[in-house]
């Protein structure tokens, strides 16, 4: 067998390209979306992934707002940061890029952030609203592992999942919307202190690997015809992308996500819909 697969780029253009549309509709009620993104360090990958997002927003019409503070910089800097984009009527959603140098209390800068303006949906009231099943803006990456899966008929209703990892931008929140009504998944979360990891991925019909481990999950431990997506981003000496999934499961899935191009461009592409959504529901009670 040799998986389908699962093409983040081409579904994260089609979602652009409506994205687009709607942008436009705002601009010419004179709404303009902006996002904001506060980057501190000089971390390689986030630099990376900060400019990729402002690229996207300069794509779809979204306006731009980029804040850098050095490695150096103390949590009250931060803070101000996030004060002043609380305030900034140009900025209709922002993220912090994660993670934060060491020492810096992240879950204390996440909390200071207006939760209306918050476009990673990692604030803990956006959080808290998840889990009460109010409407609120929904973590990047899960949000793109669920509609990737969607987009491409993989049944997701019934089925046995099984997340590896239980970091905050993705392990935490997605057995959540995996277990929403509209989803009605089943979910194992795995993580290092899980007994028998291999079992629990044999059992599973959709893996979700976002461990960071290089080649955790092998081909004897996936389910024939179980689709795989590989959230992990390690990097070899050259710098290249090595995932959580050996290329080997690639004959043994049904369906597979390629890395990079797979998760990565769908995370972008619901930040991108976080904002648009923030501001079309500004612009419904303006
Ligand atoms: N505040 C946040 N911080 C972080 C998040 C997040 O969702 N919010 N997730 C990750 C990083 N991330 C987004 O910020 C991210 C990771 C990867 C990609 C991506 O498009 N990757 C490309 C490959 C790029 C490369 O070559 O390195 C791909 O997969 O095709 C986008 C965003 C941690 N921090």
């Amino acid at each position: 067998m040799s998986a389908q697969i699962l093409d983040g780029k081409a579904t994260a253009a089609a979602i652009k390209s409506d994205l687009t549309t709607r942008v436009q509709a705002l601009r010419e009620r004179g709404i303009t979306p902006g996002l904001g993104t506060v980057l501190v360090g000089e971390d390689p990958g986030s630099q990376k992934y900060v400019a990729g997002k402002h690229r996207d927003c300069a794509a779809v019409g979204i306006a731009s707002i980029q804040r850098e503070l050095p490695a150096t910089a103390t949590q009250e800097e931060i803070e101000a940061v996030v004060r002043e984009l609380n305030e900034d009527p140009g900025c209709t959603g922002y993220i912090v890029q994660l993670p934060l140098p060491r020492g810096i209390d992240v879950n204390r800068v996440l909390a200071l952030m207006d939760p209306d303006k918050d476009a990673d949906g990692l604030h803990p009231v956006n959080l808290g609203r998840l889990v009460l099943n109010e409407t609120a803006p929904l973590p990047c990456t899960p949000n793109g592992i669920i509609e990737l899966l969607r987009r491409h008929g993989v049944e997701i209703a019934g089925a046995q999942v099984a997340v590896v990892g239980r970091g905050i931008t993705v392990g935490r929140s997605l057995p959540l919307l995996l277990t929403r009504r509209s989803e009605n998944a089943t979910v194992t979360q795995c993580h290092t202190g899980t007994r028998d990891l291999s079992a629990q991925l044999r059992a599973a019909d959709i893996i979700v690997a976002a461990a960071g481990v290089p080649h955790l999950v092998k081909p004897e431990d996936v389910k024939p015809g179980a689709a795989v997506l590989d959230v992990g981003v390690s990097r070899d000496e050259s710098g290249k992308i090595v995932g959580d999934v050996h290329p080997g499961v690639a004959e043994v899935a049904g369906w597979l996500s390629p890395n990079p191009g797979g998760v990565g461009p769908m995370t972008r592409a619901m930040l991108l819909r976080n904002v648009v959504e923030a501001a079309e529901r500004q612009a419904a009670t303006a």
